[in-house]
């Protein structure tokens, strides 16, 4: 197995709570080589999670050895807890109990109410700090799970003031061994970060597609590439985000007050479209909306780059897309971003390649002359 030299991690980490998250950091960590068990309240999802290779079970070496024993014999070094949001203090609460000489981390999607909650039981927090990795996926499960989730995404330390510096250090060590950027910041600005960057979003995106409920088959075989961005998150797991909404209503409705005020002021002009300044009004909410798209950072959370996009044609039949690809690095250019959306009935798909300005030219050029339809 590979392990990265300068990895922090030494193990055994023990994941309490193997669905999507748990899996994906087991995975993660189990690829490099790190002894690594999993843990679920569900034995399904535990022994999903350790066929898949996230780890060994658990509850198999409780069978063999009992309880007390096998959590001698485990001794990790950090537990992580992937539990959903409403029971993650109980179990840190429990893992500092169970395993008293480990670092515990949990993931979950809130910090604050954790931390609170956690104060509240007397538990020692020196061995204890939140985390968040700022990466997942509308599904949940093991079966979703993917060792590289967290590659080149964000994944936010909450420090506090009774944490170890040792408890730090493996919690950061954590997210780079599984490839993620480092944040930190306290408590109480991360769920009012998330509340903007990840509730509301998720808030905005059902509310649109309850929208179209009962809109007809046929009018939604009409839809493009923008309802499917908006939407795409609306598909997300129901009883998750409900724990995610409640625990951070008071930041999420703060930020839901300023939407309201502008779909009142919107739907009031869009109510006498002719009036004087209507149509200005209409232009500035659009531009409003430009100047916070533009200020989304690029690839690698690096400034919002500029780059040229291509749309290349090809048939919807297997290892096309992977001999664009290979077309492309052969002719010497980086795929800065990728995407794919399939054209309504026709049996072909639509590639969009962003690469940098001044290679898109002559990268046409290229993949013309080699026979590939680019739409322009
Ligand atoms: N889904 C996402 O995109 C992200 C989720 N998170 C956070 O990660 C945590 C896990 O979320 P997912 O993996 O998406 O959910 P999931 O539903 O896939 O996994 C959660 C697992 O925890 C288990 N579980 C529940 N109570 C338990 C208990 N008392 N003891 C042991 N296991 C228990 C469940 O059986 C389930 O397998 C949540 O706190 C969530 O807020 C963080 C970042 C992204
Ligand atoms: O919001 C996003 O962009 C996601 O990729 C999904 C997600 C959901 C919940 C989290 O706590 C963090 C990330």
């Amino acid at each position: 197995m590979h392990r990265n030299s300068a990895a922090t991690v030494s193990g055994p980490v023990l994941v309490i709570g193997s669905g999507l998250l748990g899996a994906s950091v087991g995975l993660g960590l189990s690829v490099q080589g790190v002894e690594t068990w999993v843990s679920d309240i569900s034995p399904t999802t535990e022994a999903v999670a350790a066929d898949i290779g996230a780890g060994r079970s658990l509850a198999r070496l409780v069978e063999q050895v009992g309880p007390e024993s096998a959590r001698a014999d485990i001794d990790p070094q950090l537990v992580v807890v992937a539990t959903p949001p409403d029971v993650a203090a109980h179990t840190v609460a429990q893992a500092l109990e169970d395993y008293p000489q480990a670092a515990v981390v949990d993931i979950a999607s809130v910090k604050e109410p954790v931390l609170l909650a956690l104060r509240e039981t007397g538990a020692d927090l020196s061995r204890y700090i939140g985390t968040h990795p700022m990466s997942g996926r509308e599904k949940s499960g093991p079966v979703a799970a993917r060792g590289e989730l967290f590659m080149s995404r964000p994944w936010v330390i909450c420090e506090h003031d009774d944490v170890a510096p040792e408890t730090v250090r493996l919690a950061r060590g954590l997210a780079t061994d599984l490839g993620a950027n480092v944040a930190t910041m306290d408590v109480q600005e991360h769920d009012a970060t998330v509340a903007l960057i990840s509730h509301v979003p998720q808030v905005m995106s059902s509310l649109l597609a309850s929208r179209l409920r009962e809109t007809p088959l046929e009018s939604l075989s009409l839809a493009g590439q923008g309802l499917r961005d908006t939407t795409r998150i609306a598909a997300s797991d129901p009883g998750l985000w409900v724990q995610i909404l409640s625990a951070n209503a008071r930041p999420v409705v703060e930020t839901l007050y300023g939407v309201r005020e502008d779909l009142n002021r919107l739907i009031a002009t869009l109510e006498r479209p002719t009036a004087d300044g209507a149509r200005l009004d209409i232009a500035e909410l659009m531009t409003e909306g430009n100047d916070g798209v533009a200020r989304i950072p690029g690839k690698h959370g690096g400034a919002p780059k500029a780059f040229s996009a291509l749309t290349v044609l090809v048939d919807d039949t297997p290892g096309q897309i992977a001999r664009l690809l290979a077309e492309v690095g052969e002719i010497g250019v980086n795929v800065e971003d990728m995407r794919m959306e399939h054209s309504q009935g026709q049996p072909v798909g639509m590639v969009e390649i962003s690469v940098v300005p001044t290679a898109r030219d002559g990268l046409v050029h290229e993949l013309t002359e080699r026979g590939w339809k680019i739409a322009e």
